[in-house]
């Protein structure tokens, strides 16, 4: 009997009752056999009060602009998942884990219940006859939200928020809320409000259905003007219209910063300064590494998505060899579509770099897990051929029995510490030494009055051997082709 009393400390019956069992619910064949294990004593009181209207259900689009839908205002919510496959263990890592997600948007979780099913219900996410326990829970705890552990199909959330009678909210919805709140740069918060639209756009049928019983005999929404008004489904159709417009817009928008980026990023490229993107799962510790690395003071914080926007600080190796380091928004598992699609200008700093520093946060409870995810996503953004060093950090934190089984996995991987320092001088060397080498192998003796040249080999190539000498600095490096070509007249002699 597994249960949940790690991640929720007021485990009730109900969610021990559903995580019996140790393995995937191949002998489970339909929704009806579940429908009587959630135990529900001492709620049939509460009844009554499970049908009483909550404040706040009002969400109606009043103005598509607003994005009101951004303002989700989560407050006292109830998680639900299905366990569909893996172990009790991973459902249980895949609620905790929503439960952050939930806290980090502002959220109290009072419970979270998990139903062991074959695949999701067709209509309600868990079976059918759970939905009547659940709406039980949800009076009896007072909550004003549920969080569905998935992505629900608009069809499943119009008939869980029909039969619980509160806001239903995916994991979707929740992480583009999250996005929402942390976006701070023009260029994020079009990109969070283009995904966000989008996915709205998918689940207006859904959200409009509701809203229109939910806006009774109202006259047509505010700023709808005549042609706003009316029933439901020409509400319905106003909104997408206006959503197909803005969307339009924003994409227009980020088309334009795109552009801007990608000059910035060509002028790194003329300069043949190496990239490096710090990517890996949210929390990991990437802005603690970059601050770590570069000294840069860039936002660490404990909670997930805390960047959104990508910092780029120049630093320069050990031999004085510069390069860009780039701190990149999380992932996380199931990363909404939308969110990577919006965000994919954002993310080619990754797909576009030389070399990737995974970070996997080692005191995680399923690190592999976490480096799974990441790499789903990189494929999703054409990165999986970047180079890549697999950083696990929070060595302090972490059990070193739990750093072998990802030690085994990726032998190449360095293990470190942002916030003592440890494994840090070695992954400088590490990264130093992935670095992509200018082609240009040569030797050179540079008159004394030359110190700029000097220090551009240093900056712009890689110092092999120096030497100060009578005539003046003579030097062997890698050197790329442009300064190779203003260095012909010192060269001694040229190796391939
Ligand atoms: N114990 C320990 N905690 C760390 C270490 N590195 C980072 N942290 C903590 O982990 C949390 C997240 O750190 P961040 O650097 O913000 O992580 P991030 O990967 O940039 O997170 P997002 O930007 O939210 O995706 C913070 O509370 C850090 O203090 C470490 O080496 N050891
Ligand atoms: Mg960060």
């Amino acid at each position: 009997m597994t249960t949940h009393s790690q991640a929720y400390e007021e485990t009730t019956d109900v969610e021990t009752d559903l995580t019996q069992g140790d393995d995937s619910g191949d002998s489970l064949t339909g929704h009806d056999e579940y429908d009587n294990e959630l135990t529900t004593e001492g709620l049939e009181l509460e009844e009554r009060q499970a049908l009483r209207r909550v404040v706040g259900m009002s969400t109606e689009l009043t103005d598509i602009s607003e994005v009101e839908y951004r303002k989700l205002l989560l407050e006292r919510v109830l998680l639900v998942g299905v366990w569909t496959e893996g172990s009790a263990e991973d459902a249980e890592n895949s609620l905790a884990e929503l439960k952050l997600l939930a806290e980090t948007a502002g959220s109290e979780v009072l419970d979270g219940v998990i139903q062991r099913r074959k695949k999701p219900d067709a209509a309600t996410f868990i079976g059918s006859g759970k939905v009547t326990d659940l709406r039980n829970l949800v009076a009896s705890l007072g909550a004003d939200t549920v969080i569905a552990d998935g992505e629900l199909a608009p069809a499943q959330l119009r008939n869980l928020e029909d039969r619980l009678k509160v806001k239903v909210v995916d994991r979707t919805a929740l992480i583009l809320d999250i996005f929402a709140q942390h976006a701070k740069s023009k260029e994020g918060k079009a990109q969070v409000e283009l995904a966000q639209l989008q996915y709205m756009k998918q689940r207006l049928r859904g959200w409009g259905g509701n809203l229109s019983r939910q806006a009774g005999g109202r006259v047509g929404a505010a700023g709808g003007g005549i042609g706003g008004r009316g029933p439901g489904e020409t509400k319905i159709e106003t909104d997408r219209r206006r959503i197909n417009t803005k969307i339009a817009k924003l994409r227009r928008m980020l088309k334009n910063m795109k552009s801007t980026r990608s000059t910035m990023r060509q002028e790194r490229r003329r300069n043949l300064v190496p990239s490096v993107a710090i990517a890996g799962y949210t929390n990991a510790g990437k802005s603690s590494l970059l601050n770590r690395i570069t000294g840069a003071g860039v936002l660490v914080e404990d909670a997930l998505f805390a960047t959104l926007d990508p910092t780029t600080r120049r630093t320069t190796t050990a031999d004085g060899r510069v390069y860009t380091l780039t701190d990149t928004v999380g992932f996380v598992r199931h990363l909404p579509h939308d969110i990577v699609e919006a965000f994919r200008s954002t993310l080619e700093e990754v797909a576009d770099a030389d070399l990737l520093l995974h970070v996997v946060d080692g005191s995680h409870p399923d690190p592999l897990a976490q480096i799974q995810a990441v790499r789903e996503v990189l494929a999703e953004i054409d990165a999986s051929d970047v180079p890549e060093i697999i950083v696990i950090n929070k060595a302090d934190a972490a059990d070193p029995l739990a750093l072998a089984p990802i030690l085994h996995r990726e032998p190449t991987a360095i293990v470190v510490s942002a916030r003592t320092g440890e494994g840090i001088d070695k992954l400088r060397e590490l990264l130093e030494g992935a670095l992509p080498q200018p082609h240009v192998a040569l030797e050179v003796l540079l008159p004394y009055d030359r110190g700029d040249l000097v220090s551009r080999i240093h900056s712009e190539g890689s110092v092999e051997h120096l030497e100060h000498t009578g005539e003046g600095t003579h030097l062997t490096a890698r050197v790329h082709p442009a300064l190779a070509g203003d260095l012909t007249p010192y060269q001694v002699t040229k190796a391939s």
